[in-house]
C-alpha cells in the first residue's frame, strides 16, 4: 500500500519582498525562483525525491527518503544563500491529496503565506526508515501520444502550448478530483502524477477522460518504488514500453 511523504514548500513572506520598497523587476524575480526551484531540486532529487515547481512561492515535493533533518538543511541552505526563507510541511499518507492538505494545514496554522514573524517553519513528521518499504511510492509518468508530429511540427508555439495545457488541465482534475492524486506538468508534453494505489483500469479511464473531454491523446507508464526517485524511474521505464509497442497504459508490477 502506497505511503506518499509530500512537503509543501512556501516561501516565506514572498508577496511583500517582491514589492519592498517598491516593485522589483520581473525579470530578476523570475531568475531567483527559477534558481530556488533549481537548487531545491537537487537538494531533494539527490535523496530520492522530486519537487514540482507548482506556483514557484509554493512548491509541491514528494519526499519519502528524507528526514526532517533533510528538510533543516535544506532550510538552512537556502537561507545562508537567498534573499527568502522557507517554511515547510511534511505529512505522509495513502492519499497523496490528504497528505499535502496535512502539510499544507500544519504551514498554515503556523501562520499566514504572508506574516512577518513567520519564518523558516518545519512542521511535521517524516516516515522512519524502519517503515519505508518497496511500494510506498505510485509514480505515473503521462505524455502526449506524437506531440512532435502532431502539435510542435504542425501549429505555431503557442497554439502547441495552449493544447497541451488543455491536456494538462484537465487531467490534473480528474486525476485529484476522482483520484486523489496529484499531476504536474514537467515540460514539453510530460506530466508526472503522484498516485496512490490504482489499478491499470484507473489509468485507462483517465487517458479516455482526457480525450473525450478536450481530445488530447495520452499514453502513460507507472512505477513503484520506496522513493519518487525509483518510481519514477520505473514510470519512465514503462513509457518507453508505450512508445515502442503503441500501448496507452504500461504498468510495471
Ligand atoms: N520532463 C520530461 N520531459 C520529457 C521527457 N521525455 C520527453 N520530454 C519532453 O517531451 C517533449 C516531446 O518528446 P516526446 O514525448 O518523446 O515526443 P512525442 O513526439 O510526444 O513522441 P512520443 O512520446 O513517442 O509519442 C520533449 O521535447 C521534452 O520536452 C521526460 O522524461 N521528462
Amino acid at each position: 500500500m502506497t505511503n506518499t511523504q509530500v512537503t509543501l514548500v512556501q516561501i516565506d513572506n514572498y508577496g511583500p519582498w517582491t514589492v519592498t520598497p517598491e516593485p522589483r523587476r520581473e525579470a530578476d524575480l523570475q531568475t531567483m525562483q527559477s534558481r530556488l526551484y533549481a537548487d531545491i531540486s537537487q537538494f531533494v532529487g539527490n535523496r530520492g525525491g522530486y519537487v514540482f515547481f507548482s506556483r514557484f512561492d509554493n512548491m509541491i515535493a514528494v519526499t519519502n527518503g528524507l528526514s526532517m533533518a533533510d528538510h533543516e538543511l535544506l532550510q538552512e541552505s537556502v537561507n545562508n544563500r537567498y534573499p527568502v526563507t522557507l517554511s515547510l510541511g511534511v505529512a505522509t499518507g495513502t492519499s497523496p491529496v490528504q497528505a499535502l492538505a496535512d502539510a499544507t494545514t500544519l504551514v498554515q496554522e503556523a501562520g499566514s503565506a504572508q506574516d512577518k514573524s513567520r519564518r523558516e517553519c518545519l512542521k511535521g513528521r517524516a516516515i522512519e526508515t524502519a517503515h519505508q518499504t518497496a511500494d510506498d511510492v505510485q509514480i505515473a509518468h503521462f505524455d502526449v501520444i506524437n506531440a512532435t508530429g502532431n502539435y510542435t511540427d504542425e501549429l505555431n508555439a503557442f497554439d502547441t502550448f495552449i493544447e497541451i495545457e488543455q491536456g494538462y488541465a484537465e487531467l490534473m482534475r480528474h486525476m485529484r478530483t476522482a483520484h486523489e492524486s496529484l499531476s504536474f506538468f514537467v515540460g514539453g508534453d510530460n506530466i508526472i502524477v503522484t498516485c496512490p494505489d490504482l489499478t491499470e483500469g484507473d489509468y485507462e479511464d483517465a487517458i479516455h477522460h482526457v480525450e473525450d473531454a478536450v481530445d488530447v491523446e495520452l499514453q502513460v507508464g507507472v512505477g513503484r518504488g520506496e522513493n519518487a526517485h525509483d518510481a519514477g524511474f520505473a514510470a519512465k521505464h514503462a513509457l518507453e514500453i508505450c512508445r515502442a509497442d503503441g500501448t496507452r497504459v504500461e504498468v510495471d508490477w
